[in-house]
Parts: structure tokens; C-alpha cells; sequence
């Protein structure tokens, strides 16, 4: 539906970002360098609600697989960049809508994310002002019940 690019260096931290009334699958491909990257379950009916997953992924290099990750809608998503550069592309399943725009604090105690911030080698965090005032997790406005999921 859309596609997206990024550009950030290293200690840019995005996220964790989603979006409620048109919620966005998002197919993410590092174009160069390396992010560690994590989805969040937002769905309140699924097991594993509230639980995070993070990966590392590499820009693919003539030797490498290419590296796709799919996060599902119902998902937050954000990541860490851990190369002195990175180029994030992705594809979502709905188009930007900014009034259902939404981030979680990264560092929400609840969540616990480990964030592999030893592998920045001293460089500092940088997050943008909007994350920074990401709500927490249990005060957060989170996606409707699927139905659809439930039968
Ligand atoms: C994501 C996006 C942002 N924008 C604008 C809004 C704002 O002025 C500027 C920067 O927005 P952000 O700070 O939200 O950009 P960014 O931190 O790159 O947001 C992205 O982060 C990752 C983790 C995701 O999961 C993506 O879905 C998206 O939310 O770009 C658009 O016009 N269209 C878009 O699709």
C-alpha cells in the first residue's frame, strides 16, 4: 500500500510506533548497515499479548540471504540502529494515518524491552521528541479486539 524509507546512524532509536482505525503490516528490509529491530503484540486477545520479539537485521550482502521481516498488524514496531549508518525500507499494508499515529516508550518497564544498546559502543541513544513522550504500556490507547480472531 505504501512504501517507506528511512535513513539514521547509529544510536538513532524509532518507535515504537503503530496506528490505530487503519492498523499497518509492515514488511521491513534493511537496504544498508544493521538494526536491531521489535515487534510488540498489541492484540489483547493473543497469548502473547504485551510480549516483544527483536531481531538482527543485516543489509544482505553478496554472500547473505536476503533478511524480510513481517510484523502483522496489532504490532508496535521499532528499532535500533547499530551501523554507523542504516537505510530501512519497508512496505505497510495501509497508508500513513497521521491522526491514529501512536508510540509506546521504548523504555516502558512493563514491556522490558533488552535493547542491545552494549553494541553501540559508547555512542549515545537518540530518540526523536515524539518518542520520547511515548505513553506507557498499560496507559496506552491500544488497537480494538479483532473479532475475526476470537472464531
Ligand atoms: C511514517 C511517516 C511519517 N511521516 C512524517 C511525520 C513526521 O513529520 C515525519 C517523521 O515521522 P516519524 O518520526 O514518525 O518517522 P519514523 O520514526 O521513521 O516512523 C517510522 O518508525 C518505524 C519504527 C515504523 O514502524 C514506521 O511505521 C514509522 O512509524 O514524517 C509521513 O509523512 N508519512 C509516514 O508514513
Amino acid at each position: 500500500m505504501q512504501d517507506n524509507q528511512s535513513f539514521s546512524v547509529k544510536g538513532v532509536l524509532r518507535g515504537l510506533h503503530y496506528q490505530l482505525g487503519k492498523p499497518q503490516g509492515k514488511l521491513i528490509r534493511v537496504l544498508s548497515g544493521h538494526i536491531w529491530d521489535v515487534a510488540v503484540d498489541l492484540r489483547r486477545e493473543s497469548p502473547d499479548f504485551g510480549k516483544w520479539a527483536g531481531f538482527h537485521l543485516k543489509a544482505q550482502s553478496s554472500a547473505d540471504q536476503l533478511q524480510l521481516l513481517w510484523i502483522p498488524e496489532g504490532f508496535a514496531h521499532g528499532f535500533l540502529v547499530l551501523s554507523d549508518t542504516a537505510e530501512v525500507f519497508y512496505k505497510t499494508t495501509n497508508l500513513y494515518h497521521p491522526a491514529g499515529d501512536r508510540s509506546i516508550l521504548w523504555s516502558d518497564p512493563v514491556l522490558a524491552i533488552n535493547w542491545p544498546i552494549e553494541a553501540l559502543d559508547g555512542i549515545p541513544l537518540s530518540v526523536s521528541p515524539k518518542d520520547a513522550l511515548g505513553k506507557h504500556f498499560l496507559d496506552a490507547e491500544l488497537p480494538p479486539v479483532e473479532v475475526t480472531h476470537l472464531v
